[in-house]
């Protein structure tokens, strides 16, 4: 298998159940009733396409609730707002500028070099694109330093690829490894100037 793409933990659970603590092999994110309103709204939203779902210790995780196939255009990212410094939930599209983005968006974790899906920038917004076929039921994946020069704050990655870089950093610190792996067209415009 490609990185460790997750198998939805609770496929086809409502998202009330999924804050049941009584899940043990998961760890449920806190999230209060507004959030929790936003990812229904979001489910409905992008439903027969991807859905949200705990991803194992990684918080909440994106999944196709379908097959996917490479090329398809799968997440529309809306920003709400603008910011010069990054935080953990945002997507750098310049060297002073992270969108503070929507729910799907905002709950894609990452995978080092395996990714299965990419960004693409255009403007002031972006979308997520399948990089190969994905089965149902997998996890999205996508690779942080393709947008982010610096992340807001260094993590341990856990994503199980046999080529992990250990601590997510941004592109500063692996772009050599991000450049040879997906090439131009899914690392941001800024990255390349
Ligand atoms: C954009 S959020 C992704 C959604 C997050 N899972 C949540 O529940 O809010 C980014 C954060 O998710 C976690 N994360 C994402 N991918 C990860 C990975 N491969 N290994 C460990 N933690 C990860 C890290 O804490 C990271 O800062």
């Amino acid at each position: 298998m490609i990185c460790s793409v997750f198998k939805k933990a609770v496929a086809t659970r409502p998202v009330r159940a999924l804050t049941l603590r009584s899940l043990s092999s998961v760890v449920v994110p806190d999230i209060n009733d507004m959030e929790q309103e936003q990812i229904k709204q979001a489910n409905e939203a992008y439903d027969g396409i991807v859905e949200i779902a705990v991803s194992g210790d990684r918080g909440w995780g994106v999944f196709a609730s379908r097959d996917l196939v490479e090329g398809e255009r799968l997440i529309k990212i809306t920003p709400f707002s603008f910011t010069d410094t990054p935080n953990q939930h945002s997507i750098q599209i310049d060297w002073k500028k992270h969108m503070n983005v929507d729910i799907p968006a905002r709950f894609v974790n990452h995978c080092c070099n395996e990714a299965n899906v990419g960004i693409k920038i255009r403007d002031e917004a972006a979308d997520f694109y399948a990089l190969r076929d994905i089965d149902a039921g997998d996890e999205l994946l996508w690779d942080y330093e393709t947008t982010e020069y610096c992340v807001s704050e260094n993590f341990p990655c856990n994503c199980g690829s046999s080529r992990c870089r250990g601590t997510i950093r941004g592109y500063y610190a692996h772009g050599n490894q991000v450049m040879e792996a997906y090439g131009p067209d899914f690392i941001a415009p800024y990255l390349l100037k």
